[in-house]
């Protein structure tokens, strides 16, 4: 079976600010009906990208296409309007001196009465019915921001670029928000490119995540192959605390306080990271002055002492001053475990759970 088309795809899309190259070589594609994260840190280029997509700004090379059709290269460019893109951005400005029910109707062609029946059946799937007559300074953050949804969703866009539209929501209005936003795209089968610097947003709205840095995509694909399998350190680092030991790899294996771990490929003599998540280091009780038994899932227990602990919510966080020196270790654990500082304990890592990356 062919691949299906995307409903949109970016071909390697260059841009630079007085020189300095701000988006460098990206390249996205889309389904309908399905959202694909831009996840970065500030800075990394994300905005950007999307307003050349929407074409509010020129890329200096690369092209934009939608439907299988080129939207926008450095020569040919469909304008703004004609792309049947929908935007939705954090700032997402109504236009105060317009009702709700007229904010909506912004865009939207057809006879006054088809309008209307639009109008309605939005405010009604936002849970605004009854304010069309509410000017936007009458309305809360949050019911504003379902009108700026009902008012980007009315002309059924084929395309939703979205930046950080959620981000001015506190947490618990936010959640509801989001999901009633994404059924509604997933049910007119809209594509929705949205642009976040937040893991957990990326993680519990995309299909797919581009992990973006310094204007590159550094990986691309399902939240559970970039959190189980990432491209490098600052790829893990990106979604969770992380512990980090060096080694040096001889005859496949490299070699650590936390005795070996496998590096296939890896060449002798290679400095290597073995990266850990606190949730994935085992801790053990010191039982004079002995740990546990090495094992092949775990390796060898090396010993630490609490410097500090503070519980968390749903779980404990305890660091560690470890024997062998370097930063602190982390670790988590999913029940109330406060024990005292100075405690002494043994640590393995997870065999299962680390990532080994080579140093450069
Ligand atoms: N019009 C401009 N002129 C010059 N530099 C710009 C312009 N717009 C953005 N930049 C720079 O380009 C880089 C990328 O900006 P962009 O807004 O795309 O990043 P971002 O990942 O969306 O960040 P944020 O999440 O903070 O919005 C930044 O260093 C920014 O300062």
């Amino acid at each position: 079976m062919q691949d299906p088309i995307p409903r949109l795809e970016t071909r390697n899309l260059v841009r630079r600010y007085d020189g300095r190259l701000v988006v460098d070589d990206v390249s996205l594609s889309v389904l309908p009906g399905q959202v694909t994260c831009l996840l970065g840190p500030s800075g990394c280029g994300k905005s950007t990208t999307l307003r050349m997509i929407a074409g509010v700004e020129m890329q200096d090379a690369g092209e934009i296409w939608v439907d299988g059709k080129l939207v926008c290269d450095t020569v040919y460019r469909v304008p703004p309007e004609r792309r049947h893109i929908g935007l939705m951005f954090q700032d997402f400005a109504l236009f105060p001196h317009l009702r709700v029910g007229e904010n909506v109707a912004f865009g939207l062609g057809g006879t006054a009465d088809e309008k209307a029946a639009r109008v309605g059946e939005l405010l009604e799937r936002v849970g605004l019915s009854g304010y069309d007559r509410n000017f936007p300074h009458e309305l809360s953050g949050g019911e504003q921001q379902r009108v700026a949804l009902a008012r980007a969703l009315a002309p059924r866009p084929s395309i939703m670029l979205m930046d950080e539209p959620f981000s001015g929501l506190d947490n618990r209005l936010r959640d509801g928000i989001r999901d009633q936003t994404l059924d509604i795209l997933r049910e007119q089968d809209t594509a929705v490119l949205l642009v976040t610097h937040e893991p957990e947003e990326a993680m519990r709205m995309a299909d797919t995540i581009a992990l973006m840095r310094d204007g590159r995509i550094v990986q691309q694909g399902a939240p559970y192959n970039i959190y189980n399998a990432p491209a490098d350190r600052a790829a893990v680092s990106f979604f969770s605390d992380v512990n980090v030991v060096r080694g040096t790899v001889h005859g496949a294996l490299a070699e650590t306080p936390f005795g070996q771990f496998l590096a296939p490929g890896v060449p002798n003599g290679q400095a290597v990271e073995i990266v850990v998540r606190p949730q994935h280091v085992k801790l053990d009780f010191d039982r004079a002055g002995k740990g546990p038994v090495p094992t092949i899932s775990d390796g060898t227990a090396v010993r630490g002492e609490v410097r500090r602990a503070r519980f968390m919510g749903g779980e404990s966080l305890v660091e560690f001053e470890m024997e062998f020196g370097g930063p602190r270790f982390k670790v988590t654990v999913p029940a109330v475990f406060l024990p005292k500082n100075g405690t002494p304990m043994w640590l393995t890592i997870r065999r299962d759970k680390c990532f080994i990356f080579p140093v450069h």
